[in-house]
């Protein structure tokens, strides 16, 4: 009875091994080939939430180092001269960073003798679904804000390929592989300090920025999630450069270890990565100023507008679990009392009036109101695409479903609270 128990308390989450694939095996022999000794015994499994990740086939404690990779491994700028010198001497443009790397994995993937094959072929062969890689018609069908993000992305990627294009000729230069390996790298790259690297200061004749991203093997397997506590490091491991992941909290036996991209909310995550999280707890909902005032019903005077402007109140405005972001509060203040003589010492000094925090209640319902209109609203256009069955399309529409959900969820949090 009590074996049950435990073990139906500590069921791990339904996957699968992908240990015997050929792309795993090849992998881990080349891993170890080269060094890795996989201390924490880390597994590759198919996870039914997120596709493949990570877990251990033993218990992960607080404080133990996750993973050690070492540096000769990692697709670094010093890797990437080496191999493309006579490429790069022909630049007649610098790249970014993320460009160049993106050149690479697109030379080396057609390269049988390349020193990376192993991990190459380990890199998913479809991309994940980042809204920015739907066509125009299907991203004129986003929200107001998620077009702009998209167009923007879209624009960066163009302008790299541009770039790149210029440093090959036309017969070793692959669009669709060069996407492929500019997604990658966005999606999977670490930040490396150059000078760790012993990088010279040389690359600005190479590169438009510094060259502070490297492609790690298997570290890049890990999954996102808000909850996760790590520390990466490059540090010096027996006379040689490893790349380190520490992770501040344990997991259980064939558990997924989960490293955090950063505290992101579900917007920026699938922009960035092609994925969200239900119950992301840095979630929010971003207001423009104009749609705000809409709410409110006003016009602002010179004053109030100038107010505004000089301390940036016209931005960061959301609403998230934590409630109203300080600028919004503010905005919202300065905006309905024109008359106020001493609007810094309330909005600074948060000296809002119990008269005002309790005029703020409908504002908030209205404003979260609007979104789950325009949620809904623009749910239905993704739902007519999604039966072209785009991925984009779907991704979009469940997004959208999920907001509604949010939104609402942030109204009941809210009229509990106040
Ligand atoms: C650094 S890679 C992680 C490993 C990746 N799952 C793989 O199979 O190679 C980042 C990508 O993994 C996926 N991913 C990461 N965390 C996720 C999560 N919590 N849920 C769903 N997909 C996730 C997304 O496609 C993201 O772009």
């Amino acid at each position: 009875m009590g074996r049950t128990k435990r073990r139906r308390r500590h069921r791990p989450e339904v996957s699968k091994s992908l240990e015997n694939t050929t792309d795993c095996v090849q992998l881990r022999q080349w891993l170890a080939q080269h060094g890795w000794k996989n201390e924490t015994r880390l597994q590759l499994r198919s996870f039914a939430q997120t596709g493949r990740g990570i877990c251990s086939r033993r218990a992960i404690n607080a404080n133990d180092v996750l993973i050690s990779i070492p540096n000769q491994l990692m697709i670094t700028f010093n890797s990437i001269q080496t191999c493309l010198m006579s490429h790069i001497a022909l630049l007649r443009e610098p790249l970014k960073i993320q460009e160049l790397l993106a050149v690479f994995l697109m030379m080396e993937v057609t390269n049988i003798e390349s020193s990376w094959k192993e991990y190459i072929g380990s890199l998913p062969k479809e991309l994940p679904a980042l809204p920015w890689l739907a066509t125009e018609d299907e991203v004129s069908l986003y929200p107001d804000e998620m077009q702009k993000i998209s167009r923007k992305c879209h624009e960066n990627y163009r302008n790299g390929l541009k770039r790149a294009k210029k440093l090959l000729s036309d017969a070793l230069f692959d669009e669709e592989l060069f996407k492929w390996g500019y997604v990658l790298v966005n999606t999977r790259a670490v930040y490396v300090d150059p000078n760790q690297l012993g990088i010279e200061e040389g690359f600005s004749s190479v590169l438009l920025d510094t060259p502070n991203m490297a492609l790690c093997p298997f570290l890049d397997m890990f999954n996102h999630d808000f909850n996760a506590n790590t520390e990466a490091a490059l540090n010096n491991q027996d006379g040689q450069l490893v790349y380190q992941l520490k992770t501040l909290s344990g997991y259980r036996k064939y558990d997924q270890i989960f490293i955090s991209y950063g505290p992101h909310n579900n917007m920026k995550l699938l922009m960035e990565y092609g994925f969200f999280i239900p119950g992301n707890v840095y979630d929010v909902v971003q207001f423009e100023m104009a749609a705000v005032l809409k709410v409110l019903g006003v016009q602002i005077d010179q004053r109030q507008y100038k107010f505004i402007k000089e301390h940036f109140l016209d931005s960061k405005l959301y609403i998230g679990y934590d409630m109203l972001s300080f600028n919004l509060k503010a905005l919202i203040f300065v905006s309905l009392n024109g008359d106020c003589k001493n609007i810094s010492e309330v909005v600074f000094g948060d000296k809002y009036s119990e008269e005002f925090l309790l005029r703020l209640k409908p504002i908030v319902n209205e404003l979260l109101d609007t979104k789950i209109f325009l949620y809904k609203e623009q749910c239905k256009n993704c739902e007519i695409n999604a039966a072209t069955k785009s991925k984009y399309a779907s991704m979009m529409q469940q997004f959208l479903e999920y907001r509604v959900m949010f939104v609402l969820d942030l109204k009941k949090i809210f009229d509990e609270k106040s």
